[in-house]
């Protein structure tokens, strides 16, 4: 269905995308994940010819995308259907009138556009909302219009952007489910991109890891919820998740440490030494002070196994190395920048 060949981009000599190679089968669903500005967007953008890629092709059902002209270009968008984020409907058009506006765009008569639209609708679950501007939606019905419209040139593929990420975790479910039921009963293949590994978890076939511009790892979920993922960040996505890390915190932490980088460490206890004197003892031994970034502390009493996330001072190995011994299980999640 796709297949990208050494595909880079840099914007003012800034690498986005460096020498991306992958393919994707027919049918399939394959997540990207990465972390902000990893690239994720600009691959997106390449692959639907939005963004044009300094060196490297895009192949779409064989065709080389560099090689399409203006003309082609548009055949090939009903070809694949987009899903934003921020959804991106028309505000003055019904539910109705934002699915219309794509089949108009294509070109297609009147009654064959309300017969689609009806049956898109239908696809969709949103019956009985046909009327209702957007502001009279739930963000997952917004989503709901957003997907009926990518659907409404019957593409190929689907390529989602975040589709899920201003959604509540109950509409995110649902969504994840209706692209699941399109994948199987119509087909679609689905690239989609986004920085939760629950995503990745309930949706995706096989997940691509983009770090600064490369993919660092192509594995399948299987092979991951088989803990066989190769590259520390693969790893580390699947430990954020377990600490619920905050997005505005993960963004943040890079997987290498750098010349001013203070590293962020996951304590974990069931044994109620994180509420003890644990962090006093570590400035009194080593002068170095802990910033509590995430804490989860529901102590014995609640039987719950005690949390913290947080960022020393300095990048001090024999600091780390102590704490290791006096708290039962302790993690480097990567590192951030002493002026975060
Ligand atoms: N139009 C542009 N002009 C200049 N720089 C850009 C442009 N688009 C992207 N970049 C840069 O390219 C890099 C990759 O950006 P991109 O948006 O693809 O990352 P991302 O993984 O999608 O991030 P996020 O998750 O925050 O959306 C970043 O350094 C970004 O600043």
């Amino acid at each position: 269905m796709l297949k990208v060949e050494n595909l880079s981009k840099a914007f003012d000599g800034r690498i986005a995308l460096e020498k991306v190679s992958f393919s994707v089968q027919v049918g399939e669903i394959v997540g990207i994940i990465g972390r902000s500005g990893a690239g994720k967007t600009t691959l997106l953008r390449c692959l639907n010819g939005a963004e044009t890629p300094d060196t490297g092709h895009v192949f779409i059902e064989g065709k080389d995308l560099s090689r399409f002209k203006e003309r082609d270009l548009l055949a090939l968008r009903q070809r694949i259907g987009l899903v934003f984020q921020s959804f991106n409907l028309l505000q003055s058009r019904t539910v109705t009138g934002n699915i219309s506006l794509a089949l108009e765009i294509l070109g297609i008569p009147k009654k064959e556009r309300r017969y689609r639209i009806e049956k898109l609708i239908q696809l969709v679950g949103l019956e009985g909302q046909e009327t209702k501007y957007p502001t009279q939606l739930s963000g997952g019905q917004k989503q709901r219009v957003g997907i009926a419209r990518a659907l409404a040139g019957n593409p190929a593929i689907l390529l989602c952007d975040e589709a899920t990420s201003a959604l509540d975790p109950e509409a995110t479910t649902s969504i994840l489910a209706l692209l699941e039921e399109i994948n199987k009963e119509l087909g679609v293949t689905i690239v989609l991109i986004t920085h939760e590994m629950d995503v990745i978890r309930n949706l995706a076939h096989r997940v691509l890891v983009l770090d600064q511009g490369c993919i660092v790892e192509d594995i399948s979920t299987e092979a991951l919820a088989k803990g066989q993922a190769h590259h520390a960040l693969t790893r580390s996505f699947i430990n954020d998740d377990q600490v619920n890390l905050a997005d505005c915190l993960r963004s943040f932490v890079t997987e290498k440490a750098f010349s001013v980088a203070m590293p962020v460490l996951r304590l974990g206890s069931m044994r109620n030494e994180l509420s003890s004197t644990l962090l006093t003892d570590l400035y009194r031994t080593f002068g170095i002070t802990a910033s509590i970034l995430q804490a989860d502390i529901r102590g014995k009493s609640s039987g719950g196994h005690d949390t913290l996330v947080l960022t020393l001072s300095h990048n001090h190995e024999h600091a780390i190395q102590w704490l290791s011994q006096n708290v039962e299980d302790l993690e480097v999640i990567g590192y951030v920048s002493s002026d975060l």
